[in-house]
């Protein structure tokens, strides 16, 4: 691919589809070729888009006028680099990609978790204990977790659908009920919907500390084990975490109550 041109800000030059991961991208490469460099203020240099490809190669002899850009820009350089850790990290850490994998046995278990944290049962347990519930308390709360998991399905998508990320290459598509957005990786849904759950049970339930530190560790369990499936890479889940992370403070900003929206609770008080 020819650098600087057209190439996914999310995928390092070399890993076609954004998941390969190979080795020996040509990052590396282009980056020790001719280092980084911001805008250009000084006078222009002839040959300074040499090594960048054909983007480079057009260049080279041209006069730049001031501001131009020369090359790609340390942050660019450094971004790019990140990435290419990040696919070979995670292509290292896909351990349960497949049931052919290091650790294939462990997959099942590794799906079950990954079902644990599915838009799906938490929409309808959310909508089943809303049915259910009978004080007004609890049904604040829960009205306010599917509040919560509509607004990370709705985030997730816009950012996927911005971003779109290819999944990495090793991952089987195998995945429990999908929207179309998820053919993307970038964040991690179940990152994200684990980290704003987690945050929210920690606020809303009382619960005994074992069974907090039991909500923390099924929310870290369930981002690392979008890795070791192969669903995503680190960066995806770490950015997913932080995601999930703010969401709740959405949540708690707009906290629906009889005050706020008194028309969404006068359905029960009826
Ligand atoms: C259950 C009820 C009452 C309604 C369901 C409505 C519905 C179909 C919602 C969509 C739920 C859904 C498909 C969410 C996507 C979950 C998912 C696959 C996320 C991707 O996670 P990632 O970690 O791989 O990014």
């Amino acid at each position: 691919m020819r650098a600087g041109a057209h190439m996914h800000p999310l995928q390092p030059a070399g890993a076609p589809g954004g998941g390969s991961g190979a080795p020996g991208h040509s990052l590396g490469r282009r980056g020790r070729g001719h280092g980084c460099s911001g805008p250009s203020l000084a006078k222009p240099v002839s040959g300074l888009g040499a090594g960048t490809g054909g983007e480079g190669r057009a260049r080279r002899g041209a006069v730049h006028p001031p501001g131009e850009f020369r090359g790609p820009s340390c942050a660019a350089v450094a971004l790019r680099s990140l990435l290419a850790a990040d696919l070979r990290f995670s292509r290292q850490l896909g351990v349960c990609a497949g049931e052919r994998s290091a650790w294939g046995s462990a997959r099942p278990l590794l799906r079950l978790l990954e079902v644990s944290g599915h838009g799906v049962p938490w929409l309808a347990g959310t909508l089943y204990g809303l049915g259910r519930s009978e004080s007004p308390a609890g049904r604040e709360v829960l009205l306010n977790l599917l509040f919560a998991l509509l607004l990370d399905l709705v985030l997730v998508a816009v950012v996927k659908g911005l971003v779109r990320r290819r999944r990495p290459t090793h991952n089987k598509m195998d995945m429990f009920v999908t929207i179309s957005v998820d053919k993307y990786s970038f964040p991690s849904g179940h990152a994200t919907r684990a980290a704003m759950v987690c945050r929210f049970v920690l606020h809303h339930l009382v619960l005994a500390i074992p069974l907090r530190v039991l909500v923390v560790l099924w929310a870290i369990i369930v981002g690392i084990s979008r890795v070791m499936l192969g669903r995503h890479n680190v960066t995806d889940v770490a950015f997913g975490f932080i995601m999930g992370y703010m969401q709740y403070n959405v949540v708690k900003y707009f906290w629906l109550s009889p005050l706020s929206a008194p028309a969404l609770f006068a359905v029960w008080n009826q």
